[in-house]
């Protein structure tokens, strides 16, 4: 394994920048998941950091080696690609043996290695198996088992678990986590996927515009974002407008589009009074009782019920409250018997709320 190092790489396509002066540290035996929307870069970087992109601008550093300019082949990666791209006419065991055979490894020396890899996957009984009488899932699991079997410093993944159904993408996650702690080597493993990425990663790299927005573990990320761009990308979440009121050292009152006013806690008072926010209130962060049972005297909203929806394992309620609508969710089995019409009041913990700038930047609430 060996830790990786993209310092201002940059990959332009005619007028298009794809990856716009990206700045990462991976480190030695890490799973990093880089995470974003369609088209931010993500594959582009992966490529260029196994070298099947040649950077515009920038480097790439794989343990202390500058290996900007090598071919793949001369670096210590392997990538597992979305297509299972195995041999049709070898058996199992051949294509996993493949880049060993090709490396010059001898005969019963890859076949060992080959055998240990179909074990680590848990593929051994397939070895003489044809790859096209296998499953979407023993496939990808064939795949990686060749791409490890040349035992890489850095294992490159691009989106690889999305050509599998919702159960057995599920299930094959928690394997790829419990593979990477058995094979000790540094994966990169990117995704659009946000859920994908919390289950795997030791530390996801979040993707926008050709650039890192936050690197953190998926906890960190979740709880303390530092844009609203990742509060919306990684999970629904309630936004509502606001400008501020007052300021003081410890936080700013808002005025709300929800005709009520919010008390945000900020850091270093970076804001002014008549500046615009948008405070974001996670639906699970949110506490709600009917309208007249509420002794709340907390910071709190009165609304009606517009909509219930069930959703398998949660119900959320839609309340609509001056005009604006927010939502708030609940496990099944645990839910309240809130029904449409019905007057609810919605409060909050002022902690658990974040603010956004008008440009996007966290200014505050949360734990930041
Ligand atoms: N070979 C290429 N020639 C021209 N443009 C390209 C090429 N490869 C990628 N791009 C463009 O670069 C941008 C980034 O593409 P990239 O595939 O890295 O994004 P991504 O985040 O991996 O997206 P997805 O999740 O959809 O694969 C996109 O606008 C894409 O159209």
């Amino acid at each position: 394994m060996a830790s990786v190092t993209l310092s201002g790489l940059r990959k332009e396509y005619g007028d298009l920048t794809a990856v716009d002066g990206l700045e990462l540290s991976i480190d030695d035996g890490e799973l990093l998941c880089l995470l974003g929307p369609s088209g931010c870069g993500k594959s582009t970087t992966l490529r260029m950091l196994g070298g099947l992109e040649t950077p515009t601008d920038g480097d790439v550093h794989i343990g202390d080696d500058r290996v900007t300019d090598q071919p793949p082949y001369e670096r210590e990666t392997s990538m597992v690609f979305q297509s299972w791209a195995l041999f049709p006419h070898k058996s199992v065991l051949e294509n996993v043996a493949f880049g060993l055979k090709m490396d010059g490894v001898d005969e019963s020396e890859r076949d060992e290695r080959a055998r240990e890899m179909l074990e680590v996957v848990e593929m051994s009984g397939f070895a003489d198996h044809d790859p096209t009488d296998l499953s979407g899932g023993q496939k990808q699991r064939v795949a990686l088992a060749r791409s490890l079997a040349i035992e890489p410093d850095v294992l490159l993944l691009d989106e690889p678990l999305s050509n599998l159904d919702k159960r057995l993408r599920e299930q094959m996650q928690l394997e790829l986590r419990s593979i990477h702690d058995e094979v000790e080597t540094t994966f990169v493993h990117v995704t659009h996927d946000q859920n994908e990425a919390f289950t795997l990663a030791d530390r996801i790299g979040i993707m926008n515009d050709g650039q890192i927005e936050q690197v953190g573990a998926p906890r960190e990320v979740y709880d303390d974002p530092v844009s609203l761009f990742i509060e919306e990308f990684l999970g629904d979440t309630n936004l509502v407008d606001a400008t501020v009121s007052e300021t003081a050292e410890t936080g700013v009152v808002a005025d709300t589009a929800l005709g009520t006013e919010i008390t945000v806690p900020t850091g270093d008072g970076a804001i002014d009074a008549g500046d615009d926010l948008t405070i974001s209130f996670r639906p699970e962060e949110l506490d709600v009782e009917h309208a007249d049972a509420t002794d709340d005297a907390g910071p709190s909203i009165i609304g009606e019920i517009t909509d219930v929806l069930y959703r398998g394992s949660s119900v959320r309620f839609y309340v609509e409250s001056a005009g604006e609508r927010v939502f708030f969710e609940q496990s099944v089995g645990a839910e309240t018997d809130f029904a449409v019409g019905d007057a609810i009041a919605v409060s909050w913990d002022p902690d658990d709320l974040l603010a956004f700038a008008a440009d996007g930047s966290r200014v505050g609430g949360g734990v930041a």
